[in-house]
């Protein structure tokens, strides 16, 4: 395997204000690399500057082996880019607009073109200003994958798209992938990365925090914990080393558990118990425990 997406400690600082620091990342080729932080931590920051749509502060940034901003033009032929944010000409057909991105790759791409469209139910011959929100998500979509690149990055791509149509557009980017494409997908709806990626990296703050396997994280030593107690029990002195984020409500209590299972059993056994459940977390629970660290 090779890295097709390689950075190393990549920096940018926007004036005073943090954009993304030491980003240091591998995604290697026919992976599916889910992108996962809060809004604000750097996602779109560092998937910029990979384009070169921005200026890095320091570090480095490759794609396909090459230099992101001495050979831009060489490796955006091979990449195909959905933002977060779509801004087309309005006032273009949604066909005219994908002739004129066409015409850059120099390929063909009406074949492609056509079966997008029609798997996604986009009236090709429509103005984009008459379109809603989700068509025009459907428009950047195809913008992004109508020269079938080697390279798919997609900065929170479901927004605007109803669950139907996420179904839909999911399953095309596993088409893809079985294709041979390599996808860096961001989002920061954790059951959409579970749904999709083979590895996932988390950002808070500008920094990676974790780079993981999906079904290692969820696999991981970490447990969720729930318990009840008989009225009248007050929770409050309970304490475990291990516990994350402990919640106590009333009569119960919940909470992310990696420890001594003997010294939780120890604990609990102090209060006069009704229920308790130890599941596997969900992603959600886990990634809760990285983003309050
Ligand atoms: N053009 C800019 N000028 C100044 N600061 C910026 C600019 N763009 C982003 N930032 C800052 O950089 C940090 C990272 O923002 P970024 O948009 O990359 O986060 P994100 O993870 O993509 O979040 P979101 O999902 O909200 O877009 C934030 O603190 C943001 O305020």
């Amino acid at each position: 395997m090779s890295a097709v997406i390689e950075t190393k400690n990549l920096t940018k600082s926007y004036g005073r204000t943090r954009g993304v620091a030491d980003v240091s990342l591998a995604v290697e080729e026919g992976e599916i690399f889910g992108f996962i932080g809060p809004n604000g931590a750097g996602k779109s920051t560092t998937i910029r500057t990979l384009l070169s749509l921005i200026h890095k502060t320091s570090g480095e940034a490759r794609i396909f082996g090459l230099d992101c901003e001495a050979d831009k033009v060489k490796i955006l032929k091979d990449v195909g880019y959905l933002p977060s944010e779509v801004f087309y000409y309005d006032n273009m057909r949604a066909v005219d607009l994908f002739k004129y991105s066409a015409s850059f790759y120099k390929k063909d791409c009406s074949k492609k073109i056509g079966e997008l469209a029609s798997l996604l139910q986009l009236d090709l011959h429509k103005k984009i200003e008459d379109m809603s929100l989700g068509n025009k998500k459907k428009v950047g979509i195809i913008q992004g994958l109508l020269h079938s690149p080697r390279l798919i990055i997609l900065d929170e791509p479901t927004s605007g798209l109803d669950p139907l149509m996420q179904k839909t557009f999911f399953d095309l980017i596993k088409k893809e992938n079985a294709r041979g494409a390599t996808v860096l997908f961001s989002s920061h709806i954790l059951s959409e990365v579970q749904r999709i990626c083979d590895r996932v990296a988390i950002i808070k703050d500008g920094r990676i925090v974790s780079v993981q396997k999906i079904n290692e994280l969820q696999q991981s030593a970490y447990k969720a914990v729930s318990f009840t107690a008989r009225a009248g029990a007050d929770l409050r002195g309970f304490a475990v080393p291990g516990a994350q984020n402990l919640e106590i409500s009333g009569q119960s209590a919940g909470f992310i558990f990696k420890g001594d299972v003997n010294a939780l059993l120890t604990e609990l056994g102090r209060y006069p118990l009704v229920n308790v459940d130890i599941t596997e977390p969900t992603l959600e629970e886990i990634f809760m425990h990285y983003y309050s660290e």
